[in-house]
């Protein structure tokens, strides 16, 4: 209400009180004193409702008394506030966490530690053997635990010994005493345990005193998810990932710290950060990186002292899960906007070229790779690399015939060829029965599976799992349990 208005409000006289109420012969003196003033008030209605002669409707104005039309009457109270929000990472932590053990599983009293020779011994085909502590904590700092496997049910982590395992572990031991590299890719259909048989070959490295170098996801190399620059007076120009680099290193040192404390450099290396003598453990060459700046040229030079001709070394296994993303050109750009294939990664190529053939450890070693069919983008060149492998495998044994490009295709990638040209493959598919009783008796023994395990049911599960394929068996037998 304006200034002028609120004045006159408060000197008018009221309209129910007469201003000439005593007459008296008294002289007329202005009712000053009687003049009641108008409540104040901020709106007409306002205003009739507290005067109290006006109750009831008896003024002018007219008082809505139905309905009103209010806007606006469905929306949602404002969401309380449910505390501090998740820090950055913190719900990726959550999604990749791993948990090794349960507590309300039953200990399996017949269970058996690995030792170092046990996964390449025949007799232990179809038996369930337990991972010594000590791996399971180089497993863990390397990442070979995925968070889609079944460890959190059991008591300890353990896994079922396949005919496969046994194979794969002889192929490396073999190559180990010849001196040589084993060169394969571990292929098969979904869930058919390509990953798991990875975890497998780093156990049996870890327990046989080997260097193991892991990858963990092919993907996080090359889908421009970590930072990346281009390294100085490389032709062509290759790219380093200083962030992943780092990250590796430290891996690699949480996982093989005794064997690195034992090993010793051969030469200088005068251009880190942290001057390198020679005859210094790999170990402190390792502890060099402390920045993604310098972890680059750490990285490098541990691999020139690993893979340094004539020098005292252990066996070494190089790894991969996820093949098909470092077999493709890659989601990163170069400065002239170009897609770079990932095989100009710097760290992409000194995997593909040890895998390729080009790297010889001086105490032999392995170069495995897994392709996974969970997430993977198409690769035809790879496909067909292996498909044919397989048959130039197998032409010994039965009369295969090895597939072809397609001629009217033009997907195809030299550089993927010219990697996959002489690796071994190694496919695998279901278990056999006999296998697959022996993990379901585990399963039994454990507490999770709530089922007699006999001929019967043996039987039922592995044909629901299209003929023993481990994954698909776990879904028909565990998923109820499954945390
Ligand atoms: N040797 C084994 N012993 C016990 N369990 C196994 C073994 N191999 C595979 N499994 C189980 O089978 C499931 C699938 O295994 P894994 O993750 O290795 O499959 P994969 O072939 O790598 O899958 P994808 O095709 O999705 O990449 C896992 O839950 C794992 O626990």
């Amino acid at each position: 209400m304006s200034a002028p208005n609120c004045l006159r409000g408060l000197v008018r006289p009221s309209a129910t009180i007469p201003i000439s109420a005593p007459r008296t012969a008294a002289p007329r003196v202005a009712p000053i004193a009687l003049v009641r003033s108008a409540p104040f008030s901020t709106t007409a209605i306002n205003a009739r409702r507290q005067d109290p002669n006006q109750q009831g409707g008896g003024g002018k104005g007219h008082v809505r008394q139905g309905k009103k039309l209010k806007l606006g009457k469905f929306k949602k109270n404002a969401v309380e506030s449910k505390g501090k929000p998740p820090l950055p990472g913190e719900r990726k932590a959550y999604r990749k966490r791993i948990t090794l053990s349960n507590d309300n599983a039953i200990p399996v009293p017949w269970l058996k530690d690995l030792d170092a020779d046990d996964l390449a011994s025949a007799k232990n085909i179809a038996r369930v053997l337990a991972l010594p502590e000590e791996v399971q904590d180089q497993l863990r700092a390397s990442e070979a635990f995925k968070p889609t496997q079944c460890w959190g049910m059991f008591r300890k982590p353990s896994l079922l010994v396949r005919k496969e395992s046994v194979d794969l572990m002889n192929r490396m031991q073999a190559s180990v005493d010849r001196k040589q590299t084993l060169r394969l890719v571990v292929t098969g259909d979904k869930v058919t345990g390509k990953s798991m048989m990875l975890l497998q070959a780093m156990a049996h490295a870890f327990l046989n005193n080997w260097i193991v170098i892991h990858v963990p996801e092919g993907q996080e190399l090359t889908t421009a998810c970590t930072e990346y620059a281009p390294i100085p007076n490389t032709e062509p120009v290759q790219y380093m990932q200083p962030v992943y680099v780092l990250k590796l290193l430290q891996a690699i040192k949480r996982a093989n710290e005794k064997i690195l404390a034992k090993t010793y450099t051969v030469s200088g290396h005068p251009e880190l950060p942290q001057n390198i003598t020679p005859n210094t453990p790999l170990l402190a060459l390792c502890n060099a990186a402390k920045e993604p700046d310098s972890a680059w040229p750490v990285f490098q030079a541990l691999w020139n002292e690993l893979t340094a001709q004539g020098a005292n070394r252990p066996p070494i296994l190089l790894s991969l899960d996820g093949l098909a993303h470092v077999m493709r050109v890659s989601d990163y750009r170069s400065p002239a906007f170009e897609l770079i294939h990932s095989h100009d990664l710097a760290l992409v190529r000194l995997f593909t070229d040890a895998l390729g053939g080009a790297v010889h450890f001086s105490a032999g070693g392995a170069v495995l790779a897994a392709t996974s069919r969970n997430n993977a983008p198409r690769s035809p060149s790879m496909e067909l690399s292996l498909a044919q492998r397989e048959a130039e495998q197998t032409a010994g044994k039965e009369a295969a015939e090895v597939p072809q490009k397609d001629p009217f295709f033009r997907g195809y990638d030299d550089r993927v060829e010219a990697v996959l040209r002489s690796v071994q493959v190694l496919r695998l598919g279901g278990v056999s029965k006999l296998e697959a009783r022996a993990l379901m008796e585990y399963w039994a023994a454990s507490g999770m599976l709530r089922a007699t395990v006999d001929e019967k049911t043996v039987t039922e599960k592995w044909t629901l799992a299209g003929s023993g394929v481990l994954g698909e068996m776990e879904r028909a037998a565990l998923l109820t349990m499954r945390i």
